[in-house]
């Protein structure tokens, strides 16, 4: 069943990290081992410390032996950090800055990839119409080491004496380039279209980005190439998203518009994410800790499941795995069973850990052997 380099033993260092990120982690990890008992791949899973849960328990948000333990893994599964116990900390030893941005730098994980996808079993738990929603595709490839997140910040006084803030937007060349690069490669195997989404009638960063889009089209005289202002773009993604085929943005807009993105989808609990650096990557749903439902067992596991599809497709060689985990998902919801964030009339609602029990089972019930390239 396995492709020709997919065996194991893979380490994957999991990192569940605040609020919901231990209970939609623990699905995940499931649902791997569901993978292994019936493929033979085998998993080397280690357990590490990030975010508010590194600060409670070792005092820093991105312990060194964290870092350690990614080095020597071959890819990283991770929940999410963040929530108001931290919120107060300085900046730089929060969660979010310190863990999660820190983790993603430290990594040079400078390609986010977010699919968009529609989920035809969930077609009215979107309040979009679904004539509007069916059929999207979408690969939004969201910068993810550069920009206004990582640019320097910080606090002024006036020559008037009024307190001021700074935030600074920087990218380099080569940070550019290798993202959009990735865009074109991406657009060249899918559908042959490439957005570059930016907002460059006011900004010079934006205007670079299009310069050095323009040169790397050269090499790719069959990928079209368009540029949409990241307002407008904010209103086609619901107006008339099958538009899209890949997005390439920088870091801001990518985290913003993806979060809108999952609106077509149905939820954000169902958008998984890649953040690669060559074939090295760390996987995560693109949502945050939730922290209002957390502790619940009712956050939607789905996101992470597929982000450890991901994880399969492009760290591990195991598409052919990548594809079983994604038709369980499917066949899950086939059967109509919904977290509370998709639930619909005529579904029957479970919790996130029985989520992650339905979609192991459908992986170790073998129903879909026969449609699957194996
Ligand atoms: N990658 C990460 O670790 C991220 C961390 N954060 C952090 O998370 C914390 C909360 O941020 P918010 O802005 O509230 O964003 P959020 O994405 O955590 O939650 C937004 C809304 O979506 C819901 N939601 C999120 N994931 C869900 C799931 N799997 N199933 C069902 N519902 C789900 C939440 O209940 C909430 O109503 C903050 O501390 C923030 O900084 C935010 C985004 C990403
Ligand atoms: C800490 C934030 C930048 C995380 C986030 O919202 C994201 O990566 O989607
Ligand atoms: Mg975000």
């Amino acid at each position: 069943m396995s492709g020709r380099n997919c065996k194991g033993p893979f380490k994957i260092l999991v990192l569940p990290g605040d609020g919901i990120g231990p209970e939609i982690t623990r699905e995940a990890v499931k649902v791997l081992k569901a993978l292994s008992e019936k493929s033979g791949i085998t998993f080397n899973f280690q357990h590490g410390l990030i975010g508010g849960a590194a600060i409670d328990e070792v005092g820093v948000p991105l312990p060194a032996e964290t870092v350690e333990l990614g080095k020597k893994s071959d890819a990283i599964l991770l929940g999410a950090v963040g929530g108001p116990k931290w919120d107060n900390l300085p900046p730089e030893i929060r969660p979010e800055l310190g863990g999660l941005l820190k983790i993603r730098k430290v990594f040079d994980l400078y390609a986010n990839l977010r699919p968009v996808m529609f989920f035809p079993e969930l077609k009215n738990a979107s309040p979009l119409k679904p004539d509007i929603i069916e059929g999207v595709d979408i690969l939004m490839v969201r910068e993810l080491t550069g920009g206004l997140y990582f640019g320097e910040k910080k606090r002024i006084t006036t020559e008037q004496g009024e307190q001021a803030v700074i935030d600074t937007l920087i990218y380099t060349e080569k940070e550019v380039e290798r993202v959009v690069r990735l865009g074109f490669e991406l657009a060249q195997k899918r559908g042959g279209k490439l957005t570059l989404v930016d907002k460059a009638n006011v900004l010079e960063s934006s205007r670079f980005w299009r310069e050095v889009a323009e040169e790397v089209k050269k090499d790719y005289p069959e990928v079209t190439l368009s540029y949409m202002y990241v307002d407008n773009c904010a209103m086609q993604l619901i107006r008339n998203p099958r538009q899209f085929d890949v997005i390439v943005t920088e870091n801001m807009f990518g985290d913003i518009l993806t979060d809108e993105g999952s609106v077509l989808a149905g939820s954000i609990g169902l958008l998984p994410s890649a953040s690669l650096n060559g074939k090295f990557g760390l996987y995560e749903p693109i949502h945050g800790s939730a922290p209002d439902i957390a502790g619940q067992n009712k956050a939607n596991p789905l996101a992470t499941i597929l982000s450890a599809g991901m994880m399969l497709r492009y760290s591990l060689d195991c598409p052919e795995e990548a594809l079983l985990i994604e038709k369980a998902v499917k066949a899950v919801l086939q059967k109509g069973y919904r977290t509370g964030d998709i639930l619909e009339p005529g579904t029957t609602l479970v919790t996130c850990e029985e989520m992650g029990d339905l979609v192991a089972e459908e992986i170790l019930g073998g129903v879909y052997d026969e449609g699957l390239p194996l």
